[in-house]
């Protein structure tokens, strides 16, 4: 999405309303002051624009610059309403309770969470300021879905706030063991907050069940299995009312990634690339947000040590890392990329060549239409993250394989792990064994490379971002309809 347009507010409000931290658009501020909208980073605004624009929903969210406070407006079809936030706002809310309290918490504590009570007032005051804006937003009987882990406590608010409202919410990182959730000083009101949902989504059965176990032991909410979803969904008793519970892993607009990757144009790209990077026998690729969770230090070690043990030929092998900035005010993410840039210069400094780096670093956003290209010029996609709600790099990865070669080495601790079996599956925190799945991707014989990559196809071209948000959809149906 790259162009708003200005337009009057529908009076009665949206059918349908997303509600997350981000709008699907962030507002940039130039040096000179002048502003423009571009596309948002991350996976769950890839994931959500197909559906919105498909229903000519509304959309309210955080612009992504501090104190921006645009009127309304349309954006290819999707009405978007604005939450202003202060710079104080942002360092309390979004940088302090969402990403240095509950992101490592839900993370399994990579990184040790921070506990501050001014952090959790200003979560809980500026919750309510989203829930306010979708309560204005939305049209009687409306349906919402609230997404991901900076919200946690709006469902719960919008039904005080608008009881005729059928709620959904989707959390889009991993739910933490039992044991590791209980740390949080406010664990009660976080789950009293998610069960003002309908319906309760994660990626996987794990996160449910942690969740349902929590509902009941902090708040006495019993729950039951539903044999009608076939293990799908479970149900929490909230005072009268039933709250579904289930998993909804998340995917990908497989089929227009597939058309991409086919295009003329992206396939003349892909070999101008590999040109471009000396024409190597082998080009590994990595794809991430600039994230502690990521493991992008854990592919770096892996590679250097593979080069150092001579277990692969610096002449032939290059890895192109691409890191789209991201939380840099939060200390933890500064760290990481200290320590990053620090291990691609220590391996350039080691086994690079003048004109000829062995690993290629590029800490910005690239286009779509290029992150194809790239998909499609690798031979090997790394994704090894320490733990991961989904990742969509990896089925964006296999969507892009359309001619059957390419090889995924997959981090079992990334949601996709469940459903990409077929991947050369690692543990990041073994790094011989990060290092075997590199070299199995690398030298396993073509027929067996392809066997599996036609099996993710199938995982994947099967399995979209629309039958994501359909079975979501029907499950929050059949639940409101009771
Ligand atoms: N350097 C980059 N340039 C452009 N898009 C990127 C870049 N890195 C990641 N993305 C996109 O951001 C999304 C990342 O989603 P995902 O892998 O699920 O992780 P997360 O949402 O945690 O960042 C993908 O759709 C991917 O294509
Ligand atoms: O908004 P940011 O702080 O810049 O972060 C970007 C997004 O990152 C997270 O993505 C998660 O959702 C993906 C789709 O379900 C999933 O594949 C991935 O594993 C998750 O990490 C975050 O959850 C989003 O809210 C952010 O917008």
């Amino acid at each position: 999405m790259t162009r708003a347009t200005e337009q009057t507010p529908p009076d009665a409000g949206a059918d349908f309303v997303v509600v997350a931290n981000r709008l699907p658009v962030d507002l940039v501020r130039d040096k000179d002051g002048r502003e423009h909208w571009k596309a948002s980073p991350g996976g769950l605004v890839t994931a959500l624009e197909s559906i919105l624009k498909a229903n000519h929903g509304a959309w309210v969210g955080w612009p992504g610059v501090a104190d921006a406070a645009p009127e309304p407006f349309d954006a290819d079809g999707i009405r978007l309403h604005s939450v202003t936030l202060s710079a104080e706002d942002v360092g309390l809310y979004y940088e302090g309770f969402s990403n240095g309290t509950v992101w490592p918490l839900f993370h399994d504590v990579v990184v040790p969470p921070e506990y501050h009570r001014e952090w959790w007032n200003a979560y809980v005051a500026i919750n309510r300021r989203f829930a306010e804006a979708t309560a204005a937003a939305a049209a009687t009987d409306a349906t919402v879905w609230v997404q991901d882990y900076q919200l946690l406590l709006v469902p719960r608010l919008l039904r005080e706030m608008r009881p005729d409202l059928t709620i959904g919410f989707f959390l889009h990182i991993p739910f933490p063991p039992v044991e590791l959730f209980m740390q949080l000083p406010w664990r009660s009101e976080i789950v009293e907050g998610m069960l003002g949902a309908d319906l309760v989504g994660f990626h996987l059965p794990g996160g449910a069940d942690n969740f349902r176990i929590l509902a009941h032991r902090l708040g006495g909410h019993p729950s039951v299995r539903l044999r009608s979803t076939r293990g799908r969904a479970s149900e929490i008793r909230v005072d009268d009312r039933r709250v579904r519970v289930g998993a909804f892993p998340i995917s990908i607009d497989s089929a227009s990634i597939d058309a991409a990757a086919r295009d003329r144009g992206t396939r003349a790209r892909a070999e101008r690339l590999r040109t471009e990077l000396g024409s190597p026998e082998i080009l590994l690729l990595g794809v991430d947000r600039l994230d502690y969770t990521k493991g992008i230090d854990v592919r770096l070690r892996a590679l250097e040590e593979l080069f150092e043990e001579g277990r692969l030929e610096t002449a032939d092998v290059t890895l192109l890392q691409l890191a789209t900035p991201s939380r840099e005010r939060v200390e933890q993410y500064q760290i990481m990329r200290s320590r990053i840039e620090e291990s691609v210069g220590r391996i350039n400094g080691s086994f690079g060549e003048i004109g000829h780096p062995v690993v290629t670093y590029i800490h910005r956003p690239v286009p779509k239409s290029e992150l194809t290209a790239f998909y499609v010029a690798a031979d090997v996609m790394l994704v090894t993250p320490v733990r991961d709600g989904m990742n969509l790099v990896a089925k964006e990865y296999v969507a892009s394989c359309t001619d059957g070669e390419g090889s995924l080495v997959l981090s079992e601790f990334a949601g996709a792990a469940a459903e990409l079996r077929q991947a050369y599956l690692c543990n990041p925190h073994d790094l011989e064994g990060v290092k075997d799945a590199i070299m199995a991707a690398v030298t396993e014989a073509e027929d067996d490379r392809r066997r599996r990559m036609r099996a993710l196809r199938r995982q994947v071209l099967g399995n979209d971002v629309h039958a994501w948000a359909r079975r979501f959809f029907e499950t929050l149906d059949a639940t409101s309809d009771e």
